[in-house]
């Protein structure tokens, strides 16, 4: 992060994923006072930070991130679009907003990564997949990988049309387990058991299971397969999930060309 100590580092937009982004940030030892948010409602934790909020940017900083919504790129980039020499990194987090429309916005010339992480970027565990446009040099990429992995995984993509599965699978996806856990609960709950302990087992088997997967060597298949007694409790609810008209897969498969197919819209 030497570059960034030197030149600075500029944030648009402190909300859900710039927050998450920054801690990490500053937990891998970025100096406070090199970074510099613009956000219009600075939330407490932001200004504890002792980063630089609403003030004077630098003219040439190492890297801009663009956090703010899709929607409000178009307000947001034209005080971004007067940054940067032709060194200076931009790297955008925003759904569906594409390579092409940045650099319409930034300059055609401009080193410009396109990048979805997701919300468990928050507690260090998240997963990011980015993809840079035609300027982008090896350095540029070596310190988005390393901004990126402060908060989780990263991996790169080989082209940019991937971004929109990407977005529909690992960007949207932390919700699509959120729910899982909400109903799960609602089905204890339909089998008789207190909200609040329907909750707590949803919660700590989805945490669990989780937990194994990530430790253990084994494929999912195999893990679900453990769970499974030969005509016992756990094969009787896969019935119902495996099916291959009405299950999890089929369902599933509708859900992520859903996101997918609005990721592309919010490219429009
Ligand atoms: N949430 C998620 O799971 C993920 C989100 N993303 C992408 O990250 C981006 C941010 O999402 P998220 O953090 O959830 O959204 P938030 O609404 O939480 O954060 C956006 C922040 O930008 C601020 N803002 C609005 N207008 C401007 C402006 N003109 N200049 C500077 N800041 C501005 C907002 O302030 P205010 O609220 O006061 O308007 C808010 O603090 C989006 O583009 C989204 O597609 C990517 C991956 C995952
Ligand atoms: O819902 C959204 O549009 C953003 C992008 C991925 C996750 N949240």
């Amino acid at each position: 992060m030497q570059d960034i100590d030197a030149r600075g580092l500029v944030l648009l937009g402190c909300g859900k994923m710039g927050s998450a982004m920054l801690a990490g940030w500053l937990a891998r030892g970025v100096q406070p006072t090199t970074v510099h948010v613009v956000d219009p409602n600075p939330s407490d934790w932001l200004r504890g930070t002792g980063v630089q909020i609403n003030a004077g940017l630098p003219p040439a900083p190492a890297v801009a991130v663009l956090a703010v919504k899709p929607q409000m790129m178009g307000a947001a980039l034209p005080r971004l679009a007067a940054l940067g020499d032709g060194d200076t990194l931009f790297l955008s987090i925003a759904a569906g907003t594409t390579l092409a429309s940045l650099a319409h916005a930034l300059g055609t010339q401009s080193p410009i990564i396109r990048a979805m992480p997701n919300t468990p970027a928050a507690v260090g565990a998240g997963i990011t997949a980015m993809i840079g446009n035609a300027q982008v040099s090896a350095d540029h990429l070596e310190q988005a990988e390393q901004l990126l992995s402060a908060i989780g995984a990263v991996v790169t993509l080989e082209d940019e049309s991937q971004m929109d599965a990407v977005t529909g699978l690992s960007g949207s996806g932390p919700a699509y387990v959120f729910h899982m856990i909400e109903a799960m609960a609602q089905a204890g709950m339909s089998q008789g058991l207190a909200p609040d302990l329907a909750m707590q087992l949803a919660r700590a088997t989805v945490i669990g299971a989780a937990k194994l997967a990530d430790d253990s060597p084994d494929s999912a298949a195999t893990l679900r397969q453990n769970v499974t007694s030969p005509n016992g409790t756990t094969a009787a609810a896969l019935a119902v999930l495996m099916d291959e008209a009405t299950g999890l897969p089929p369902l599933m498969a509708r859900a992520i060309k859903a996101a997918a197919h609005r990721s592309r819209e919010l490219a429009q």
